[in-house]
């Protein structure tokens, strides 16, 4: 499926169960919000995060997209969240632990509107192209958490252990024409660190970064969109092109270099 929306840059988790973030997240700047029914909330409130979602689509999210994650395939409360969304306004449903295309096409098509698959395990790293061109997928979200811990990685580990998996996954997301977006950075007040992991997902091909904290999101935006270098470069090369192969300073440039510079244009 391809998502008819420019890909969100930042899209904030916030646990479902907690009325303060809801409210907090209705007045900030985040392209796309995620109210969390799996691993933020505890087993006791699954029940009263997951009415709080359904109610808090229902009061809306302003521009943002709004998103619900439910708890996965097999667990207690995956049938009563599948019905709460397909009975909900979100825009997206977000599927964690999707290691196969066959249950991700099951899913959306059981809430009725587009999945935001987690590719957050090797089976789903593995099967991530088929995922992505599964009907109803509109995007692939990496949860770089749980792969982590799945790829037993020890905790002096950083991101290089899993660039296989964050390129197989925009790789994946490219081919099928679906958004990718990165996974989230746990630190909560290091501005300098988060925005190298920005520049670093963006540099691999993703459209935007999933956030934990209010305090992300100015960083995330700004780090996935264009420099304005990278803006003034992309005018000055459409205003020179004449079209073909030709000299453009001092490299060659082609139509699918103009191409690429409208694109990074039509995303400001
Ligand atoms: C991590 C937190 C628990 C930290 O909470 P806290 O210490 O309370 O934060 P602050 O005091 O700094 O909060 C200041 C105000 O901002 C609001 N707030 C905080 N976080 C959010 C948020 N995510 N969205 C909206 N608003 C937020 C607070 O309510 C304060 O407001 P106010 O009370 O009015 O002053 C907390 O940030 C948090 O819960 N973050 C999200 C956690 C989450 O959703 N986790 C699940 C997704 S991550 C994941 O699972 C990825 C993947 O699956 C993987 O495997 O990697
Ligand atoms: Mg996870």
């Amino acid at each position: 499926m391809t998502t008819a929306r420019l890909a969100p840059r930042t899209a904030l988790f916030l646990p479902a169960s907690n009325p303060r973030a809801i409210a907090k997240a209705r007045g900030l700047d985040a392209d796309m919000v995620i109210l969390d029914l799996e691993d933020s909330v505890r087993d006791d409130a699954k029940a009263e995060a997951r009415a709080a979602a359904v109610a808090a689509v229902a009061e809306g999210f302003g521009p943002r997209l709004a998103a619900i994650r439910i708890n996965g395939i097999g667990s207690a409360e995956h049938g009563a969240d599948l019905d709460a969304v397909a009975g909900s306004v979100a825009d997206f449903v977000v599927l964690p632990k999707v290691e196969s295309a066959v249950e991700a096409a099951a899913v959306a098509e059981a809430c009725g509107r587009p999945l935001l698959a987690m590719i957050e395990t090797p089976l789903g790293v593995l099967a991530a192209a088929a995922i992505a061109a599964a009907p109803g997928v509109g995007g692939l979200l990496t949860g770089t958490n749980d792969l982590a811990a799945t790829l037993r990685l020890p905790p002096s580990s950083g991101r290089g252990a899993m660039a296989l998996a964050l390129q197989t996954i925009v790789l994946a997301a490219r081919a099928a024409e679906v958004w990718a977006l990165d996974g989230v950075f746990n630190a909560l007040d290091d501005a300098q660190g988060l925005a190298a992991e920005c520049r670093e997902g963006r540099a691999l091909g993703f459209d935007g970064k999933t956030l934990i904290h209010p305090n992300q999101i100015a960083v995330a935006a700004a780090a996935f969109g264009p420099t304005p270098q990278e803006i003034a470069d992309a005018e000055a090369l459409i205003a020179a092109a004449t079209g073909g192969a030709e000299r453009y300073r001092d490299r060659m440039i082609e139509t699918m270099h103009v191409d690429q510079a409208r694109a990074l244009l039509a995303r400001l």
